[in-house]
């Protein structure tokens, strides 16, 4: 796959996939900036070489053109980001938005209507694809948080260009994410957690032959410990996944990687951030209450995996963290990962949830790196290809 290395763009037009699928507030405020500050060194770069930018990106998930998901809203906050009056054309494929590309002159930044306004986009439509591949003359996607998604803007249209290329998020997403699957050091370890084991299962199954430790936390844990025997009260349990918790311990198992389940919970009467809370073992929570965080004896030997590791992927929350009553573990795990990297391990953090907290928490920088996908991280860790990425690799 070519990146934007050894290639300069020099009265080129790049056109450029990014993700600008950010959150905005009620006054069309965009909330959180990652994702564009993420797009900024491919852009910057095409722009010191004495190129032309095109951007095109999705906002929502809009039924037709709502209004409320143009990215005429976002392009202020991009022009400010990137030191750079963009542009705004609001269309992708109409007559002036082909003008408005065609006159663009290097140094300058054109952002195209939000692509989902096309019903084309997300049915890979070719002729869509086509038309908009006529905006540039070089492709780059470095749309990471779409890269799972094969439509029209992420996949069909690479194969109409001659000259296409990876963008720097893209590239540096896929190297950190091989710097934990493929990890030269060891120990390797994985803390997940979240809601349900249903949604993970696949994860774990494909990383299973890639770690050392595997730490569970989070909802699915009462699926681990009643699987076991254990009594977890009104906990979150998925009846019908029962035997495959004991499948994938019995598979750990095997592959030598060893699990490490909470020992104690902080109980709650009822789902409320207000209910009445205390601590049991994680394995005789009684009739009336359900396990919501991890405890303190649970976190202090999850800090000594995490401490004594090389590599740490961390994907979903310990508790709900939604809830101050339930947010310390994850808070305590986080920050056990960030002493950990302080010392040189290298962590990576991803999926929607735990990237969250770890903004909610202020843990985004003491972490080596924080995935821009939710996702297409979670496809990657499958070990699915995505669509965005292998028609780059053509
Ligand atoms: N013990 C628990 N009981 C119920 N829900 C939980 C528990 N622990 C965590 N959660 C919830 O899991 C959700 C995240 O789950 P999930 O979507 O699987 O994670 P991610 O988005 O990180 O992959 C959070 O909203 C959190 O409140
Ligand atoms: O925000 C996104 O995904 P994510 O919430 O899984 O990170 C991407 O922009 C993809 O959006 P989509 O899930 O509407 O295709």
């Amino acid at each position: 796959m070519k990146t934007l290395d050894n290639y300069n763009f020099s009265n080129k037009k790049a056109l450029i996939r990014v993700d600008f699928n950010v959150p905005l507030n009620e006054n069309f405020e965009v909330t959180d900036t990652t994702r564009i500050e993420a797009a900024k060194p491919s852009i910057t770069k095409i722009l010191e070489d004495g190129g032309a930018v095109v951007l095109m990106s999705h906002l929502g998930r809009p039924v037709g053109k709502e209004e409320k998901f143009s990215l005429k809203h976002i392009t202020s906050k991009v022009s400010e980001i990137l030191g750079v009056q963009v542009k705004f054309v609001d269309d992708c494929v109409s007559d002036e938005a082909f003008a408005a590309s065609e006159k663009l002159e290097n140094g300058e930044i054109l952002l195209l209507e939000n692509l989902r306004f096309y019903q084309e986009e997300k049915e890979g439509n070719e002729d869509f694809a086509q038309q908009l591949a006529k905006h540039g003359d070089i492709y780059v996607n470095d749309a990471f948080g779409t890269a799972h998604r094969a439509h029209a803007s992420t996949a069909v249209i690479a194969k109409y260009f001659e000259n296409k290329r990876a963008g720097r998020l893209l590239e540096k997403e896929i190297n950190n994410l091989d710097k934990v699957l493929n990890a030269k050091e060891k120990p390797v370890t994985a803390i997940l957690g979240g809601a349900k084991v249903s949604s993970k299962i696949t994860v774990i199954e494909n990383i299973l032959e890639k770690i050392d430790h595997l730490i569970i936390g989070g909802g699915m844990t009462f699926t681990f410990i009643k699987a076991q025997g254990g009594e977890i009260g009104d906990s979150l349990v998925e009846e019908d996944k029962l035997n495959l918790a004991l499948d994938i311990l019995k598979l750990a198992k095997k592959r030598n990687v060893e699990v490490h389940l909470p020992v104690d919970s902080v109980v709650a009467d009822k789902f409320d951030k207000n209910a009445n809370t205390k601590t049991m073992p994680v394995d005789a929570i009684e009739n009336g209450w359900m396990g919501l965080d991890i405890g303190t004896k649970s976190v202090a030997n999850f800090t000594e995996i995490i401490k004594a590791s090389q590599i740490i992927l961390w994907n979903g929350p310990m508790g709900v963290f939604e809830m101050e009553k339930f947010a310390e573990g994850t808070i305590k795990i986080g920050e056990a990962i960030a002493a950990a990297t302080k010392n040189g391990t290298f962590s990576l953090v991803g999926g929607g949830d735990s990237v969250a907290a770890v903004k909610q928490f202020g843990l985004e920088n003491r972490v080596s790196y924080v995935s821009t996908g939710g996702g297409a991280m979670l496809e990657m860790l499958e070990g699915k290809s995505l669509p965005g990425i292998a028609a780059l690799e053509n």
